[in-house]
């Protein structure tokens, strides 16, 4: 059976993922339904919810910021799967997080508890395929979360077989070699690297790190099903321009 994320973003023909960063509000978690809400009017397909953690090693200076400010308000990943028991949305939800949280909070507990969330979908950056079964050991299929993959675009085609071999919901292409920001050079290979992984899956395929402008989204949207934004969202939001990023949304998806 499909799960629900692929479900809802197959046939989305320009995919938008905005990333944000859970408790990064004025009102800290009680700001989230109303950033989820206004990102969903917007049009983002999926949002992705980032849990704030001391140690990111995938993280650029603004989502690490970002989780500094959130774990300044003693957001926890508790506080986090209770506050998402109580959001209501139409699209789904997909959790970014590092494992050590995931752990200390208990592998089984958590998988259990995210399920009755709206979160469809699971990225954890520190765990490669290989060490993926602490996780799908006890991912049932009723818990309806697809693991998400993120495959690197320099990676080689061999490697890039086997990461989206048996892989769900979406495949996240990492643009760069380095960690999330905005306003990244891209190189001019990297369309072409697109298009062959695109070519090795049935999946949506969708390009994030470092898109922050509507000229990235443009040439991405060209070669893959869509675009994940994290860094140029995170600091908009944080800056108060809610019109920016929803007059952004809405011309990405056009
Ligand atoms: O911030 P950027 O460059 O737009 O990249 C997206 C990114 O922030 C988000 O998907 C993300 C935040 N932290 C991560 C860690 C690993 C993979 C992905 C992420």
């Amino acid at each position: 059976m499909m799960k629900t994320l692929e479900k809802q973003l197959r046939g989305i023909e320009k995919i938008f993922i905005p990333y944000i960063m859970a408790g990064d509000h004025e009102r800290g978690l009680d700001g989230l339904q109303e950033t989820i809400s206004l990102l969903e009017t917007a049009g983002a397909s999926a949002i992705e919810i980032g849990v704030p953690f001391s140690d990111p090693v995938a993280d650029g200076p603004v989502i690490e910021q970002a989780g500094l400010r959130s774990l300044a308000k003693n957001v926890s990943l508790t506080a986090i799967i209770e506050t998402l028991k109580t959001v209501k949305t139409e699209i789904p939800l997909v959790m970014m997080g590092y494992m050590n949280p995931i752990y200390q909070y208990g592998t089984e507990k958590f998988l259990t508890e995210l399920s009755k969330t709206p979160v469809k979908g699971l990225i954890v950056p520190d765990v490669p395929k290989e060490a993926q079964n602490f996780l799908t050991d006890f991912l049932t299929a009723e818990m309806d979360i697809c693991l998400v993959q993120l495959v690197s675009l320099t990676t080689g085609v061999e490697r890039q077989k086997l990461l989206v071999d048996g892989a769900e919901g979406f495949i996240y292409a990492v643009a760069v070699n380095g960690v999330t920001g905005a306003g990244a050079t891209y190189s001019d290979e990297l369309d072409e690297h697109i298009s062959t992984l695109s070519n090795l899956t049935d999946l949506p395929v969708c390009v994030g790190f470092g898109v922050s402008t509507l000229d990235d989204v443009a040439r991405f949207n060209k070669v893959s099903s869509g675009v994940i934004v994290g860094s140029k969202i995170v600091r908009d939001l944080h800056e108060g321009k809610i019109e920016e990023v929803t007059t952004f949304i809405q011309e990405a998806t056009k």
